[in-house]
């Protein structure tokens, strides 16, 4: 037997600047490269060419201070321990982190408070549920108040009221400390509820980067007649820019019986469909 290495690009050529204060979405499909650009702005992968500065420092050749400087969820891997009680996982990163006792308890009691921790704190991290371990893994990402928090799919697998909570968690953290968040995800609800900038990348290369408002405007497909028939027939019909709704509609009800009818709006996840399929071509 041998071993044999292909090389793959996981990221090429990307650019872009993020503001302080700003929370940004990074999405792209499965494999884009999302992760690979999360690891090297935490300084966990070196780039094979090209430059990386967070807050005027390189992450991968400065790394345990720029580590200082950032917070990172990863929702598929948890960063606390897993044989540990909560509490005690939390204050293995208070004092890996420097975090002065006074400190630690302010901002403890602000996490559980923001986070409603008190109920699991004493329980191993190992029992915790997946939005329980979720808001653990929050905590120990803020407990010592970096300025950059990078939050990698923070609301994989979690129900509804959990990734609420998670996502009032990243507003408030936000505009309390003016955290800059660098946001992946597939959950666009996730997006549409934190983020006003995107960036969209497939196969390592940006594709968007600008305000959804404007993404929608420039890339939304056109608007669409959905008509049931009175056969149970489902029919859909494209409104072109400009054309008339009551019109068309008319045509179509002067052709068949008509049993409903509704419009359907293009929204973010229809235009993101349609831009990665483009990519795909
Ligand atoms: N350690 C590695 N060795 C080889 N290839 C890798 C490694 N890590 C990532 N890749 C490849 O690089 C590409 C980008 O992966 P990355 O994990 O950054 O994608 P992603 O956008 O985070 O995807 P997902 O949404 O599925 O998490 C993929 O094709 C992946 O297979």
């Amino acid at each position: 037997m041998t071993r044999r290495y292909d090389e793959r690009v996981a990221v090429d050529d990307v650019s872009f600047e993020i503001p302080e204060g700003e929370v940004v979405g990074y999405l792209g499909p499965n494999g884009a490269g999302k992760s690979t650009t999360v690891k090297m702005l935490t300084g966990i992968l070196t780039p094979t060419s090209g430059l990386v500065e967070v807050g005027g420092r390189v992450p991968w050749r400065d790394r345990s201070a720029n580590a200082r400087s950032v917070g990172v969820v990863f929702g598929q891997r948890s960063q606390l321990w897993w044989d540990l009680p909560l509490i005690e996982s939390l204050r293995l990163v208070g004092a890996l982190y420097d975090v002065p006792a006074a400190h630690f308890t302010g901002s403890l009691r602000r996490m559980c408070d923001l986070l409603g921790l008190d109920d699991f704190l004493d329980t191993p991290v190992r029992q915790l549920s997946l939005g329980q371990r979720m808001r653990g893994d929050l905590a120990a990402a803020m407990l010592y108040d970096p300025p950059i928090l990078y939050l990698d799919e923070p609301t994989v697998g979690l129900d509804v009221l959990a990734k609420q909570a998670v996502r009032e968690f990243i507003v408030d953290t936000n505009r309390a400390g003016r955290t800059t968040v660098v946001l992946t995800t597939h959950d666009l609800a996730d997006v549409e509820a934190l983020c006003r900038r995107i960036i969209l990348i497939d196969k390592g290369r940006v594709l968007y980067d600008g305000g959804i408002d404007a993404l929608v405007t420039a890339y939304a497909p056109p608007r669409r007649l959905v008509v049931h028939l009175a056969d149970d027939e489902t029919r859909t019909f494209d409104i072109a820019g400009g054309a008339s709704v009551p019109e068309l509609i008319g045509r179509v009800a002067a052709e068949n019986t008509i049993r409903d009818l509704s419009i359907e709006e293009p929204d973010l996840e229809s235009v993101i469909k349609q831009i990665y399929a483009e990519s795909t071509r």
